[in-house]
């Protein structure tokens, strides 16, 4: 079987409760196809959560930004694992560069995060990305494998989780990675993947690409092989939104809808 394609929207730290409202009646009328050949997930901030979750079409799901290393208690401002489960949402985001970069979240805490959100039944997109000095230095390839070894060294359950490469000079800069060097970093992965972890994972594990992504430069992203899917950041926050989804899952050769 084929990775099925998957089109996330992380809204990060934005929204009012008229804006998601506003956002998520548009998705609602977008006309997509079917959630078998699509995974379309939304991601706002906790404290929108449960109106998106409640107001969402039902083939649509929501993720969490972030949640806690561990299991709850005294860490005053964070969220559990177990708190998304209790409120049933059923993906988290890890892991982005954001916090990576200004949170100082280190691979090897990103990596117990992913193990205990997974132990805890939630399915996670893991982030990871070289900075422009990193590529400018060479260093791409071997900083996402170290960010990914951090994770596979604490994952034995590949089938609940996505790989997101987001390269952070492409994230909120405009300056989307080329489909070639999109390419490049994704097949690498791969190969990681299939060497470290076995080639079933390798085969079947999602890699999307997050960086500037808009309706304009999705399709050629998405038609290179190892591309499986996408986490847009500031254009799944357009008010035209469901225009920007359906290029995003018309982007890739699908049954026509
Ligand atoms: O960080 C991102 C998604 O997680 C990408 O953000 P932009 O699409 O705004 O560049």
């Amino acid at each position: 079987m084929g990775r099925k394609f998957f089109v996330g929207g992380n809204w990060k730290c934005n929204g009012t409760t008229e804006q998601v409202k506003k956002i998520v009646s548009t998705l609602n009328g977008g006309e997509v196809p079917s959630q078998d050949v699509v995974e379309v997930v939304i991601s706002p901030p906790f404290v929108f959560l449960p109106l998106v979750k409640e107001a969402l079409r039902p083939d649509f799901h929501v993720a969490a930004q972030n949640c806690w290393v561990k299991k709850g208690g005294a860490f005053t401002g964070e969220v559990s694992a177990e708190m998304l489960v209790n409120l049933s949402i059923p993906w988290v985001i890890i892991g982005h560069s954001e916090r990576r970069l200004m949170l100082k979240e280190s691979n090897e805490f990103v990596g117990d995060k992913v193990a205990y959100a997974l132990s805890q039944g939630l399915k996670v997109i893991a982030c990871i990305g070289e900075t422009l000095e990193q590529r400018e230095a060479g260093s791409t390839v071997e900083v996402v494998a170290a960010q990914t070894k951090a994770i596979a060294a604490k994952v034995s359950n590949w089938a609940d989780v996505v790989l997101a490469y987001e390269p952070v000079w492409a994230i909120g800069t405009g300056k989307v990675a080329t489909p070639a060097q999109a390419q490049e970093v994704h097949s690498e992965l791969r190969k990681w993947l299939q060497a470290n972890v076995s080639p079933e994972v390798a085969a079947s594990t999602r890699i999307i690409y997050g960086g500037s992504v808009t309706a304009a430069n999705c399709k050629e992203l998405a038609a290179q092989p190892d591309v499986d899917g996408f986490l847009v950041g500031g254009a799944s926050l357009k008010s035209r939104s469901s225009l920007t989804l359906s290029s995003l899952l018309r982007s890739r050769r699908m049954p026509k809808f």
